[in-house]
C-alpha cells in the first residue's frame, strides 16, 4: 500500500508538462501513463475508456489497456453499454471518483459481478473521471485482484492525476486535428478541392531544393480553359462552376498521384510534374488536352465540351520559381494566339 506518492506524482506532472508528439497516436501516450500507473498503484490492470458521446452517452469505449501488447484496431474496442451498467454510468456522470474497496458489494460496481468481476477475478476498483470542458468524457479504470482494498486518499489523487493527464492529451490531439483542418483549408481551393496558389508556392520551393539535391528535372504545365467566359455567359456562373469541377476531376484521372494539380485562379491551373523533363511534360500536356477535349460535361439536357490551351516549362532549379511560372504562362499566351486547343513549350 502506498501512502507517499509525492515522487511518482511529481514524475507524472513532469511527463504531463512535456511537449508531446501530437502527430502520433494519443493512445501511445495513454499507454505509457497507464503502464506506469499500474506499477505505482500495484494493480493488475489499468484501462482508459471514453464515452461515445459526451452529451448523451450510450457507451464507454476501451481505448487503452495495460493488457494490450499491440495496438488494437478501433473496430475491436470493447464497449460497455449504459443500459447494462446503469448505476456505474450514473456515478461516472456525477464526476466523482469511484473507490470501490470491495467491487462485488459496492452498489456502483456490483452490476459487473457476473459478466466481469467473477470471470476475471477482480475484487477492487478505483475509477477516476476524465473531464473535457468540465464534463465527464471518459474514465481511467484501475483494477486489483488481491481481495478488497482500502484505497488511500493519496492513491485516489494519483489516479485522478492520471485521468487529468489523459484529458490534457486528448485535448491537445483535438486541437492539433483542428489546426490540421485549418491549414488544409488555407491551402485548398474551395470550389474544386484542388490545392491553391499559396500551396503551389510552398510546394515549388520545397520541390526545387529536393530536385536540385537529387539532380532530377521538375516540370510544369499551365492549363487554361478556352473561352471560359462564354460558358459562363451562355449557361450561367453555376454551370461554369460545374465545368471547373469536372475539369479538375478529368485532370486527376490523367495525372499520376505524385503530380500536384493546383488552381492558380479563375480558369487557370498548373500541374507540377516531379522527376519529369520538358519532353515528357509536353506529352503529359498533350494527353491532358486530348482527354479534356473528349470529355462531355452533363448539365440537365446540356452536353458541354471544353478545350484547353497549355504552356509547358521545365522548372529552372537555379532561379526563383516565379520566373519559370512566367515562362509557362507566356507559353499559354502563345497557345491562345495560335488558335487555342494546343500545347506550347517555353
Ligand atoms: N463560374 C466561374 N467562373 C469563373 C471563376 N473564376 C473566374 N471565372 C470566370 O472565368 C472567365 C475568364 O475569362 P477570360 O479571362 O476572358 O478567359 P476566357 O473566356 O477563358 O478566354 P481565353 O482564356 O482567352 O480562351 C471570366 O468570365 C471569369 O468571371 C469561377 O470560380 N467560377
Amino acid at each position: 500500500m502506498l501512502n507517499d506518492l509525492s515522487e511518482v506524482t511529481q514524475r507524472l506532472r513532469r511527463v504531463c508538462s512535456q511537449e508531446v508528439d501530437v502527430s502520433g497516436s494519443y493512445q501511445a501516450f495513454l499507454q505509457d501513463i497507464i503502464d506506469e500507473g499500474r506499477t505505482t498503484l500495484a494493480v493488475s490492470r489499468v484501462s482508459v475508456w471514453l464515452f461515445d458521446d459526451h452529451i448523451q452517452p450510450r457507451f464507454l469505449l476501451n481505448v487503452a489497456n495495460t493488457d494490450w501488447s499491440t495496438k488494437v484496431e478501433q473496430m475491436d474496442y470493447a464497449k460497455l453499454s449504459l443500459e447494462r451498467y446503469h448505476a456505474y454510468f450514473t456515478a461516472l456522470k456525477n464526476g466523482e471518483s469511484i473507490a470501490a474497496c470491495d467491487a462485488e458489494t459496492d452498489p456502483r460496481t456490483a452490476e459487473f459481478s457476473d459478466d466481469y468481476l467473477k470471470p476475471y477475478g477482480i475484487t477492487t476498483m478505483l475509477d477516476t473521471v476524465i473531464f473535457k470542458n468540465g464534463v465527464p468524457h471518459g474514465i481511467v479504470c484501475c483494477e486489483g485482484s488481491d481481495g478488497p482494498r482500502q484505497w488511500q486518499n493519496a492513491e485516489v489523487s494519483y489516479a485522478e492525476m492520471i485521468a487529468d493527464c489523459c484529458s490534457r492529451r486528448i485535448l491537445v490531439s483535438e486541437l492539433w486535428a483542428l489546426q490540421q483542418q485549418l491549414s488544409d483549408l488555407a491551402f485548398q481551393d474551395a470550389l474544386t478541392g484542388l490545392k491553391n496558389r499559396r500551396y503551389l508556392m510552398d510546394y515549388a520551393e520545397r520541390e526545387i531544393s529536393r530536385h536540385m539535391r537529387a539532380e532530377l528535372p521538375l516540370s510544369m504545365v499551365v492549363v487554361d480553359i478556352d473561352h471560359f467566359k462564354s460558358i459562363n455567359d451562355t449557361y450561367g456562373h453555376e454551370v461554369g462552376d460545374i465545368v471547373l469541377q469536372a475539369f479538375a476531376g478529368c485532370c486527376k484521372l490523367v495525372l499520376r498521384t505524385e503530380d500536384c494539380l493546383c488552381r492558380l485562379g479563375g480558369e487557370e491551373f498548373v500541374a507540377m510534374l516531379p522527376h519529369t523533363n520538358a519532353d515528357n511534360a509536353y506529352n503529359v500536356a498533350q494527353r491532358l488536352r486530348e482527354a479534356l477535349s473528349q470529355q462531355q460535361i452533363e448539365y440537365g439536357s446540356e452536353r458541354i465540351m471544353i478545350t484547353v490551351s497549355c504552356g509547358v516549362a521545365e522548372v529552372n532549379l537555379q532561379l526563383p520559381f516565379s520566373q519559370s511560372l512566367k515562362l509557362a504562362d507566356h507559353a499559354v499566351y502563345q497557345a491562345k494566339a495560335q488558335g487555342r486547343n494546343c500545347v506550347v513549350r517555353s
